[in-house]
């Protein structure tokens, strides 16, 4: 039976603060008021612009810092008071391994090994993630998408059910990235739960039950990626041609509901409506005889709706702030 929507969440943080730096303002907040809540078994992505506060959201929920303020609960516990009851079940692939570079993969897998507790063989993980026939290389002689790999099969080590994923498919080729997919879908089938960030809308769109836009600090919006990409505008961009045909004295149609932007001949048409404002567009443009170039029509996406948050001002600290 699924109890996913009964039990308590897996995940559940409110009020999160995180202040970096001496009190006041020459400190600098990271996190400003942040809640998110991931039940057992969802996949959770964390996008956001660059130093939105991904990193220093994760690292809280991992337990590896104390917040400012506000309540974090895994798994029902505080993972930095609590640490020794949530650390044996949950798996963390950080940013940088930062594992001795002079042991062998397989050295360095035993030595994680040994303070796992319940581990799993350590060729059955080196396997999960492709890297059984590296096991005898150094890691130092490892790739860059090899040692991102091997972080996954580490932080996979304590059959964890709680996977905390930062950044995991940056620097791996397309088809590392793929395999990288398909083995968090079958962790996600098993039951795990999983938090990860990723700078790549697609790794969200493919794997993500759910996932949270931030910036600066802030949760902007959230949702499925379907609720998210909802009543945003689909984009039709054309180039016009040099003005000198029969079209030159020809303006553009009206198209209800839709905002125009030009930029030189580049046009960008955004529009609530795609199909009846690029029937009028084209229509127009069979009738006057004018070939768009470059012609581009496409429906909402979270790209949309991730440059939307992008472009959107910070807001200034809340009164009563922390500091
Ligand atoms: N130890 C620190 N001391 C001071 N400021 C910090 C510290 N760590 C991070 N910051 C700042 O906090 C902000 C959030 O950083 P964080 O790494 O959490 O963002 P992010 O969303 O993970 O960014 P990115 O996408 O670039 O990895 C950034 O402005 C960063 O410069």
């Amino acid at each position: 039976m699924d109890n996913s929507r009964t039990e308590p969440p897996v995940i559940e943080v409110t009020g999160l603060r995180r202040h970096y730096g001496p009190a006041g303002p020459a400190g600098f907040d990271a996190v400003r008021g942040l809640d998110l809540t991931v039940r057992r078994g969802e996949l959770f992505a964390l996008l956001g612009t660059n130093g939105a506060g991904k990193t220093s959201t994760m690292e809280l929920i991992e337990g590896l810092a104390a917040p400012t303020e506000g309540r974090i609960r895994v798994l029902g516990h505080d993972p930095y008071r609590e640490r020794a009851a949530v650390r044996p079940r949950i798996g963390i692939m950080l940013q940088e391994g930062g594992f001795p570079s002079e042991l062998t993969v397989a050295e360095t897998g035993r030595a994680w090994a040994g303070m796992t507790t319940d581990a799993r063989p350590v060729d059955e993980a080196l396997d999960l993630v492709g890297l059984l026939h590296r096991r005898t290389v150094r890691v130092k002689q490892l790739s860059g998408g090899e040692r991102r790999r091997l972080d996954l099969a580490l932080a996979l080590l304590g059959r964890p059910e709680v996977l905390f994923l930062d950044e995991p498919s940056t620097g791996l080729d397309p088809e590392a990235r793929a395999a990288t997919w398909r083995l968090v879908r079958e962790l996600r089938a098993e039951g795990t739960t999983v938090l990860l960030t990723t700078h790549y809308l697609e790794e969200a769109e493919e794997l993500a039950d759910r996932l949270a836009i931030m910036h600066a600090g802030r949760i902007v919006t959230e949702g499925t990626v379907a609720e998210v990409i909802a009543g945003r505008p689909s984009r039709i961009a054309f180039e016009l041609p040099e003005r000198s045909g029969p079209f030159e004295t020809v303006e553009l149609p009206a198209l209800p509901g839709a905002e125009v932007t030009a930029e030189g001949r580049r046009i960008t048409v955004r529009t609530p409506t795609l199909q009846s404002t690029l029937t009028e567009l084209l229509g127009w443009a069979a009738r006057h005889e004018v070939p768009l170039g470059a012609l581009d029509a496409r429906s909402a996406s979270l790209e949309e709706a991730f440059l939307a948050v992008a472009a959107t001002p910070s807001t200034p600290e809340p009164t009563g702030a922390v500091r």
